[in-house]
């Protein structure tokens, strides 16, 4: 066996078409160290089954959602040489999908629609294994569900790192001798084996998660950027590609709104000291971003994120000044329903915060519910339409000039909260989501240009 294993994860637009597919067959056929192959869905494809599992339909518009799949998964299955074996296999995949899909209790139950939600890693990992053979590579097809073990909070799931460790030893480790190993990402199963998803763009958790399983040296994300960049390269094309990045950069980076990267990645990344690679698949040989533990340069400013739809909430009670026991009141209502909160300020009588609010997710039906619970202790006021613009680097808190900077920056906008992070690498701003791109254009503008 290898003495370096590598974990390679390609994302939806990577494993868009038999073309793209290929694109990444050669960077997998260039470094024998990739013995496990993690997929994402086809891209789109996701977002049809949840359009599936969250909305109410007619047979007629589940079949037209149905057929729009299809078509990306058999334009794939068209451009193979022997289709047969392959082909059989998808429909028989296609089957499950559209009996969920027509499930009568689909948009009740979390269960199924997970379920239906990972049908797309399962059908992309069918196809991907059967082009890299056809580009002359042994790889087989691995149902993660056996080794990927989670809770049962579908739609989120939480992975249980001792039991994934224990099961990649035994059934996955011995695998990679002899082929490479192409299995979905973002899937798992729960105890009693129902299926579970680790939530939206989680591959790169799961790609992350089997290189500490397998105690992989490396793990790469393969998508459609050549790195991490300075901001999201869609909000101004001055962005540019980072070569390094620290783990908690990255973490930072994630958490705050980067969506190359999924925001739990860095956590298995950190314990084991993994180093993770982020690049192009379509432009591999322009290199991408290591993000690492040690980095050779800590500058002040490493990068800009924007995280968009938060929810501001602000509690406020006259009783705070005498109750010792308020604000624990309130932050446990929040944990129970699972809630993160971001930013947090406090005042003697008040405290406001944030919540991520992504539309049309579980969270939002959990933010009704939180608010109903809190307006039974305090007087809750709840303002929408907010991103928050973040400005991940090192010890901003502490170096002189360096917030001013920042702030003299933003100097023309309405910043309705300002929030210094609790570690050293944030400083974040709650700004209307009408200013949000023009705040980190003029961020991107003094920092980085
Ligand atoms: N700081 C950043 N650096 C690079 N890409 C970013 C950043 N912030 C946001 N992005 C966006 O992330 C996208 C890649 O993530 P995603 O669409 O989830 O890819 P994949 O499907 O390969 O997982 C890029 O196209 C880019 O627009
Ligand atoms: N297919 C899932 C998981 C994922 O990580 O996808 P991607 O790598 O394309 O962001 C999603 O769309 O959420």
């Amino acid at each position: 066996m290898n003495a370096v294993l590598n974990v390679a994860k390609f994302g939806g637009t990577s494993v868009a078409t038999y073309s793209t597919i290929g694109n990444c067959a050669r960077i997998i056929a260039n470094n024998t160290n990739t013995r496990i192959v993690v997929v994402s869905a086809s891209a789109g494809v996701t977002n049809h089954l949840v359009a599936l599992a969250n909305t109410a339909l007619t047979s007629q518009q589940v079949e037209e959602i149905v057929e729009k799949i299809k078509v990306i998964e058999l334009a794939i299955v068209a451009q193979l040489k022997k289709p047969q074996e392959v082909k059989d296999k998808l429909n028989v995949l296609l089957v499950e999908l559209t009996d969920l899909a027509k499930h009568e209790e689909i948009n009740f139950r979390d269960d199924l629609k997970d379920a239906l939600v990972s049908m797309g890693e399962r059908m992309s990992s069918l196809l991907f294994a059967a082009v890299l053979r056809e580009f002359g590579i042994s790889a087989t097809n691995f149902d993660v569900r056996k080794v990927l073990r989670t809770d049962s909070t579908f739609t989120q799931a939480a992975p249980n790192l001792a039991v994934i460790r224990q099961l990649a030893q035994a059934l996955l480790l011995p695998e990679l001798y002899n082929s490479v190993i192409v299995t979905q990402g973002f899937v798992g199963a729960d105890e009693q084996g129902r299926t579970t998803t680790l939530g939206r763009g989680g591959s790169d958790f799961t790609a992350a998660l089997l290189a500490e399983a397998i105690d992989a040296q490396t793990c790469e994300i393969w998508t459609d950027v050549i790195g991490v960049y300075t901001t999201d390269p869609r909000i101004t094309d001055k962005a540019r590609p980072l070569p390094e990045l620290s783990f908690e950069e990255a973490a930072e980076m994630a958490t705050f709104g980067a969506k190359v990267l999924h925001p739990a990645t860095m956590e298995p990344a950190l314990r084991q000291n993994i180093k993770v690679f982020v690049g192009s698949s379509r432009e591999p040989e322009k290199g991408g971003t290591w993000i690492v533990r040690d980095c050779a340069h800590e500058p002040a400013y490493r990068a800009i994120t924007r995280r968009k739809d938060q929810v501001m909430v602000t509690v406020k009670t006259p009783k705070m000044m005498y109750a010792q026991g308020f604000l624990q009141s309130v932050f446990t209502i929040i944990a129970k329903h699972n809630l993160s909160v971001d930013l947090v300020t406090t005042s003697e009588i008040s405290v406001s915060f944030t919540l991520d609010n992504p539309p049309n997710s579980v969270s939002e039906k959990m933010n009704k519910e939180t608010l109903a619970e809190l307006t039974t202790i305090c007087d809750v006021t709840i303002e929408q339409g907010y991103d928050v613009v973040t400005v991940v680097g090192n010890n901003m808190h502490s170096s002189t000039g360096v917030s001013s900077k920042i702030f003299e920056a933003v100097t023309d906008f309405n910043l309705r909260m300002i929030c210094f992070g609790a570690n050293p690498h944030n400083l974040s701003f709650v700004v209307s989501n009408t200013d949000s791109e023009d705040v980190v254009k003029v961020l991107h503008k003094a920092l980085f240009e």
